[in-house]
């Protein structure tokens, strides 16, 4: 199973250490991968040296001088994470080419599209009951770092590896009503997905999330869901499709 870690299922320390228990728990009983992101604390380290953040289209535009902090940043968070979770080893897409990207190009400079996914890594590390912990920084062909969406790393992660992904965050999935929790959907259609996002009812951070759960299905995931990362117990209910929003095709 790959699980999808970032920015709000991350925004205190007890919350972390909730995530962390159920990651160790899963990673001792089946294969499983984390992706994570870290959005709160890229946006602190740019803040510090006086960066300030621009997002289009839900991505950061990411100048050369951003991505380096950015790197930094998800460096040592991922050093943390891995600590955190147990039994794990922490990774970036520097680590033997692991997510390559290309640049998307225009005005969001340095941020990438994940063209290749080093799978034979992940699974050699998972075949010696490792739990790989996946920064989402990827490299260009010239071996440059490229700034990648969580959401869509960890998407990318689940098609090359043909599992299920689960995209963890700080609702139990996606509401046709945000913000009324009664009105979550247990299932997604593309075709639903797509019109939620024509009008206006999938927005901000659903956004990417929503694409990254379809770009993933299109890939060959075998499921993807979006559940709430404070919940215990969680990750096996959204596996087993009882909790969460399951994005189908
Ligand atoms: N239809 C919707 N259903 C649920 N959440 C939505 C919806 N539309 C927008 N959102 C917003 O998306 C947010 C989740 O995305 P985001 O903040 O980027 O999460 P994360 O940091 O965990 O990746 C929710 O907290 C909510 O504010
Ligand atoms: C291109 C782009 O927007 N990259 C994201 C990468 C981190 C991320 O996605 O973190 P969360 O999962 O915590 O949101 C960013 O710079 O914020």
């Amino acid at each position: 199973m790959i699980v999808k870690y970032g920015g709000n299922a991350m925004k205190s320390p007890e919350l972390r250490r909730t995530v962390a228990r159920e990651l160790a728990a899963l990673g001792r009983e089946q294969p499983l991968v984390v992706v994570h992101g870290g959005g709160p604390v890229i946006e602190r380290e740019l803040a510090l040296r006086g960066i300030k953040s621009e997002f289009v289209r839900g991505l950061r535009v990411t100048t050369p001088a951003a991505m380096q902090i950015i790197a930094m940043a998800l460096g040592q968070l991922n050093k943390e994470l891995s600590y955190e979770i147990g039994g794990a080893l922490g990774l970036l897409g520097h680590d033997s080419r692991l997510l390559v990207a290309e640049p998307l190009g225009g005005e969001l400079g340095r941020v990438g599209r994940i063209v290749s996914v080093n799978a034979e890594l992940l699974r050699t590390l998972i075949g010696v009951n490792l739990t790989p912990v996946v920064g989402c920084v990827a490299v260009d062909a010239h071996g440059e770092a490229l700034n990648v969406n969580a959401d869509t790393a960890a998407g990318a992660v689940a098609g090359a590896l043909g599992e299920g992904v689960i995209f963890l965050t700080d609702v139990d999935g996606v509401y046709r009503r945000f913000p009324d929790p009664a009105s979550r959907l247990e299932q997604l259609s593309r075709a639903e997905a797509e019109a939620g996002m024509a009008e206006g009812w999938i927005a901000g951070g659903m956004l990417p999330k929503v694409r990254a759960a379809l770009e993933a299905l299109t890939r060959g995931a075998t499921y993807a869901t979006i559940a709430s990362g404070m919940q215990a117990g969680v990750l096996r209910q959204a596996a087993a499709g009882e909790a969460g929003t399951r994005i189908v095709p």
